[in-house]
C-alpha cells in the first residue's frame, strides 16, 4: 500500500508524569505514516484527491498543543485515533519522540501501528 508521511513534526506540549513536567512545555516530535492509494491524485493532479498532509499536520499540531496527558502512550493513541477517524485513513504508523527526556538518549518514546475498526478483544472497554 502507498503511504503519505509527515516527518519530524515538532509540537510543544504539556506532557509527563512528574511535578516539574506539569509546569513546563516540552517539544515532542511526530513521525507519521498513513496508508493511502496515491494513484488517484496522481491521475487527477488534484489536491482534493489527496490525503492532504498539510491538513493532517495542522490538526495534529492543534490537538497536541492543547493536550496535557501524562504518558506519551496516551497521546500517541489519541492522535492515531484522530487520523483514522477524521481523515478516513485505514492504517497509521506513528512514532512519538520525547527528545532529551532521558539523559544519554537523543530521544525516547513510542511507536504504534493502528488500523480502522475495533480495538483488540479485552481492552475495548479501556479505550
Ligand atoms: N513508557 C513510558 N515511560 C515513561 C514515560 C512515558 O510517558 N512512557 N514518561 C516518563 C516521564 O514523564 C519522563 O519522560 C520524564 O523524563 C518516564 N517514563
Amino acid at each position: 500500500m502507498d503511504k503519505v508521511f509527515i516527518e519530524a513534526l515538532e509540537v510543544d506540549a504539556l506532557i509527563g508524569i512528574y511535578d516539574w513536567e506539569r509546569r513546563i512545555r516540552q517539544t515532542l516530535v511526530f513521525d507519521i505514516e498513513m496508508a493511502f492509494d496515491n494513484r488517484v491524485p496522481a491521475a487527477s493532479d488534484a489536491i482534493e484527491d489527496t490525503l492532504n498532509y498539510k491538513d493532517v499536520s495542522r490538526r495534529v499540531v492543534d490537538y497536541v498543543s492543547q493536550s496535557g496527558f501524562g504518558l506519551v502512550e496516551t497521546l500517541a493513541e489519541r492522535v492515531a485515533e484522530i487520523i483514522l477517524d477524521e481523515f478516513g485513513v485505514s492504517q497509521v504508523r506513528l512514532k512519538l519522540s520525547k527528545p532529551g527526556a532521558v539523559r544519554g538518549a537523543r530521544a525516547v518514546g513510542v511507536i504504534i501501528e493502528r488500523s480502522a475498526g475495533r480495538a483488540p478483544e479485552g481492552i475495548s472497554g479501556l479505550l
